[in-house]
């Protein structure tokens, strides 16, 4: 279960989320850097997650026109993620300039080329119509991306246009726990049963008075 769990390290300081994800190793094989310990730390948290031993996620949800995500992308590339996010509402052309950017940018620095996902619809937003996220998948499709983000109650839908894409959940939550600007929130148990490949981990653990129990919890819950 450890590989299909990723850590969101959503702190603006490199040593709190380093000494948070060292702290969480037995569950998380993954760390990810969002946009928050991105613009705090640069690249350098990146190295050293990777160092620590870490599978890297830069969840920096490019969105852009096509030459400047390409570009950028090529940049993550070489940084040896093992998955970046893009924003499917960029279109086909930018994912596809994204896609070749992350190929490029991992080729030249000698690094295995990251998993390229594609933001469908935010958990935070409280509705996903279906047509819109159809299209979002479709899109991701079509412009080369591995795999998506989406919420639970979003994965009969995605899974129907695109049965063998990756799919990564974000908004867990423990059962009957806030679920602070997540709208479409859900339980681990339940996001496993509808087909999950990877969770999001993020406050329900980082923020428990002890993140470790916290953990402990999740997993023993997913055992039941
Ligand atoms: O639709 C999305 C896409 C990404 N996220 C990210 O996941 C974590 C969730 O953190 P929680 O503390 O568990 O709410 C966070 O880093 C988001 O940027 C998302 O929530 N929804």
């Amino acid at each position: 279960m450890r590989e299909r769990l990723i850590l969101a390290l959503d702190a603006d300081d490199a040593v709190v989320a380093l000494r948070l994800a060292n702290g969480l190793r037995d569950y998380f094989a993954i760390a990810k850097v969002g946009l928050e310990l991105f613009s705090a730390t640069g690249p350098s948290v990146v190295f050293a997650l990777r160092e620590a031993g870490f599978r890297v996620f830069v969840d920096l949800k490019l969105h852009d026109i096509p030459t400047t995500v390409g570009r950028t992308a090529r940049v993550l590339g070489s940084l040896g993620p093992a998955f970046v996010t893009l924003h499917a509402a960029g279109g086909v052309d930018m994912l596809r300039l994204g896609v070749q950017g992350l190929l490029e940018g991992s080729r030249e620095a000698g690094e295995e080329m990251p998993i390229a996902l594609a933001v469908s619809v935010l958990t935070s937003e409280s509705r996903a119509e279906p047509e819109l996220l159809a299209t979002r998948i479709s899109t991701a499709l079509a412009g080369g991306a591995q795999g998506y983000v989406a919420a639970v109650q979003d994965l009969a839908t995605t899974k129907a246009v695109a049965p063998s894409m990756i799919s990564v959940v974000p908004g867990i939550r423990g059962k009957g726990g806030s679920p602070d600007d997540q709208a479409r929130a859900a339980t681990a148990q339940e996001a496993l049963a509808a087909g999950a490949d990877y969770l999001v981990i993020g406050r329900m653990v980082t923020e428990a008075p002890d993140p470790v129990e916290a953990a402990d919890a999740l997993l023993a819950g997913l055992f039941e």
